[in-house]
């Protein structure tokens, strides 16, 4: 078992990377909690909640709360209605939330204890590759039509259960989404590590290749977010590829395309945004190259507008008086944040969906 303490302003955190603890979860809890309300989706519900619960049920009142899988639940409607379970479930300011499943029941569940009676403990228990990323830091939201986590709240779990063996049930699909927030963090943080990531081939990625990537991408986080939990500077850069990312989410309608696929999209018309705008030299033929032998759906550019998709980026947060800034690499593990002309990054994007249709 590893355990990785973060530093927050509210509180300490541990994250436990370790096996089978889905069977353990008691013994990591230190608090008396009068109850607990484990939050998860309809297809982690078959895999873990039963072995989860019944570890629970050892020494608390254990209450559920299933919504669909999918990113069409990380909504204002399911957000009403698991607030509901809370109060039918008699939460008190003692209860625990425990959010288990990936990045969505992590933002939902997260956003719900921070609003529950005005803030009970949570704790992440991640079951996806990409939920390294989302499990830590305290970012939790829900979407509007509009734009991706538009409501939400900086809120830190008391803890983080990360049991490595979920993530053995993953699809494909999953693993390759997953890896979209790896290498972010890799072209954040390590010239080395991204060039073995360009390496990987997602359909057989080894079971200790993917534990090393996600320890090491959870370090990324945490030295960021200790520095600036609440985004005023250094954790812009934790929005590499994002801006793009959340606009293709948007337009496509939620759940139409992985949150990491459409960050690997993103960090390639990142890349070439820093190469035109900054003067970068990056990686950008292997990275092509990767995203297309590992099928990350790059075809799509094609079915968007450009003048359209920088209308959808004005909801980023980091666009202010609707000037839209873009996190940059003037090489790799160099990011700044630089806004970039409208007329510029339509361009780009017509560059972009041109060359990877072969025009
Ligand atoms: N808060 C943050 O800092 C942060 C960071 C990154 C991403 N996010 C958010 O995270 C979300 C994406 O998270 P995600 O990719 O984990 O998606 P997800 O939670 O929707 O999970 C993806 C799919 O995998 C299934 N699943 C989950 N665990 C499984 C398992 N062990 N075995 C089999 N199936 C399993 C789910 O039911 C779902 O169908 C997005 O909403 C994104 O905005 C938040
Ligand atoms: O933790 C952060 O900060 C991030 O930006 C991590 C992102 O991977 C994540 O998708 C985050 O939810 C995006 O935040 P947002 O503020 O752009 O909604
Ligand atoms: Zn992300």
């Amino acid at each position: 078992m590893v355990s990785v303490t973060i530093h927050a302003t509210t509180h300490d955190y541990d994250v436990v990377i370790g096996k089978d603890l889905r069977n353990k979860v008691t013994e990591l809890i230190d608090s008396d909690y009068t109850s607990i309300l484990v939050i998860t989706d309809d297809k982690v519900e078959t895999h873990y909640l039963n072995e989860v619960a019944s570890s629970l049920k050892e020494n608390f009142e254990v209450h559920t709360a299933i919504v669909p899988a999918g990113e069409s639940s990380k909504s204002m409607r399911m957000y009403e209605k698991v607030l509901d379970r809370c109060v039918e479930a008699r939460l008190d300011r003692q209860s625990l939330i425990i959010a288990l499943g990936g990045g969505m029941i992590g933002d939902l569940a997260g956003y719900v204890a921070s609003t529950y009676l005005r803030g009970v403990d949570y704790i992440q228990m991640p079951t996806t590759i990409l939920a390294h990323d989302s499990s830590v830091g305290g970012k939790v939201a829900i979407n509007h039509p509009n734009g991706k986590n538009l409501i939400g709240s900086f809120y830190n779990p008391t803890k983080v259960i990360y049991d490595i063996e979920t993530i053995d049930t993953l699809p494909e699909s999953e693993i390759r989404s997953g890896y979209g927030e790896v290498i972010k963090h890799a072209f954040l943080s390590d010239e080395g590590w991204s060039k073995t990531l360009l390496e990987v081939d997602i359909q057989r990625v080894t079971k200790e290749q993917l534990e090393t990537d996600l320890t090491r991408g959870i370090h990324v986080k945490a030295s960021i977010v200790e520095q600036d939990e609440r985004e005023t500077g250094l954790r812009k850069h934790l929005n590499l590829g994002h801006t793009l990312a959340h606009a293709i989410e948007a337009e496509l309608g939620y759940g139409e395309i992985t949150h990491g696929e459409a960050v690997a999209i993103g960090l390639l018309f990142m890349m070439k945004l820093s190469e035109e705008v900054v003067g970068a030299e990056l990686p950008v033929k292997e990275f092509t190259e990767w995203l297309k032998k590992n099928n990350y759906p790059l075809s799509l550019l094609s079915t968007l507008d450009s003048e359209h998709m920088v209308e959808r980026m004005l909801w980023d947060k980091k666009t202010v008086g609707q000037e839209i800034n873009f996190v940059l690499l003037k090489k790799i593990s160099d990011a700044c944040v630089l806004n970039v002309d409208k007329k510029e990054i339509v361009k780009q994007l017509n560059l972009l969906k041109a060359e990877v249709s072969g025009e």
